[in-house]
């Protein structure tokens, strides 16, 4: 039984044996934050899940903010609110319902996260993409992650997609990384290289299904990044991203990236473009980017967004059948 303050779910209530390294007030050097969240204890939230499901998913899917509907397409789901699952987190953001869907989409087993966690609601970078380890150990093969973000890129308009081809960790560059602390090889490597981090085939796929869905046109190939938020960036700071190479920016997506190249899957990851970042000074009040107008656009794109992920996931089932 865990009675940490790093679990969302302090009395086990799921009755999770393994109990979690905690930072006590003797310690002189803080427990890294990768080993509140050890292999034994990810392994017992995966079999809580397989068992409680009776599935071993093959795609893990993680839902940007208001775009869940992602995980509402999901045949016979078999739902997990995050606050009954041993030892995991809950979402606090608008957009971020906070449940697990384990189920089929065009045939393949898959679990989507409706609502992921932000390093911006106080989550250690660990605790954040800690899901995509119980992903892996449910057998999950291919990640499948989501995004709202500003567009940078001035040929972005709002409702286009861009399918993440790279990106620059600007987290990393503050030296935060998911994958700090004590490196267990059950999982990875302790120097994981991170060069062809995107699945290229997945790309090339997906463009053909865009093509295919006659939005070939609102489909990009661009590089995201991930700033810490909740506040978003200055002109300045946009600026800079754009001379970085920087298409879009938001505020996650990245430290799951790495947990799951980390751990070998292959990843397949969008932005939905919901706001136009401005990067120019001007004093007009459409520059300023709100929470509002991102879910309002995700909720108008939702249906190609689901689209492009079903039929996505319908070839890889259909090329590993
Ligand atoms: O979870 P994502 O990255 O899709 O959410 C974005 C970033 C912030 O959480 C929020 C800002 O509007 O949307
Ligand atoms: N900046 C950061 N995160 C975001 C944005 C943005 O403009 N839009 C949606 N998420």
């Amino acid at each position: 039984m865990c009675n940490t303050d790093c679990c969302s779910n302090p009395k086990g209530k799921a009755g999770t044996k393994t109990a979690i390294n905690s930072t006590n007030s003797s310690d002189i050097i803080p427990t890294p934050e990768s080993l509140l969240y050890p292999y034994e204890v990810i392994e017992e939230i995966a079999d809580f899940i397989t068992k409680g499901s009776g599935m071993r998913p093959k795609i893990g899917i993680i839902c940007g903010s208001g775009l869940g509907s992602l995980a509402d397409i999901i045949q016979d789901p078999k739902i997990f609110e995050y606050e009954k699952i041993p030892n995991f987190p809950v979402s606090t953001v608008e957009g971020h319902a906070g449940r697990l869907v384990v189920g089929t989409l065009e045939g393949a087993t898959v679990m989507a996260m409706q609502g992921r966690f932000h390093f911006y609601e106080g989550y250690p970078l660990a605790k954040c993409s800690m899901p995509v380890r119980v992903m892996k150990l449910c057998g999950v093969e291919y990640l499948f992650a989501t995004n709202a973000a500003g567009g940078i890129n001035p040929r972005f308009a709002v409702g286009d997609i861009m399918l993440m081809h790279d990106h620059v960790n600007m987290l990393g560059f503050a030296g935060n990384s998911p994958l700090q602390g004590p490196n267990d090889p059950r999982f990875g490597p302790r120097f994981p290289a991170l060069v062809n981090s995107y699945n290229k085939d997945l790309i090339n796929k997906a463009i053909e299904i865009g093509k295919a869905m006659g939005i070939e046109s609102n489909i990009h190939v661009g590089v995201y990044s991930c700033l810490g938020g909740p506040n978003y960036e200055t002109i300045a700071e946009l600026k800079a991203l754009r001379m970085m190479g920087v298409d879009a920016v938001g505020m996650s997506t990245v430290h799951e990236v790495i947990t799951a190249r980390h751990c070998d899957m292959k990843v397949f990851a969008f932005s939905l473009i919901t706001n136009k970042c401005a990067t120019e000074y001007s004093d007009k009040k459409d520059d300023e980017a709100n929470h509002d107008e991102v879910m309002a656009v995700a909720k108008n794109r939702q249906k190609a967004c689901c689209e492009l992920v079903s039929r996505l996931i319908r070839e890889i089932h259909m090329a590993s059948a």
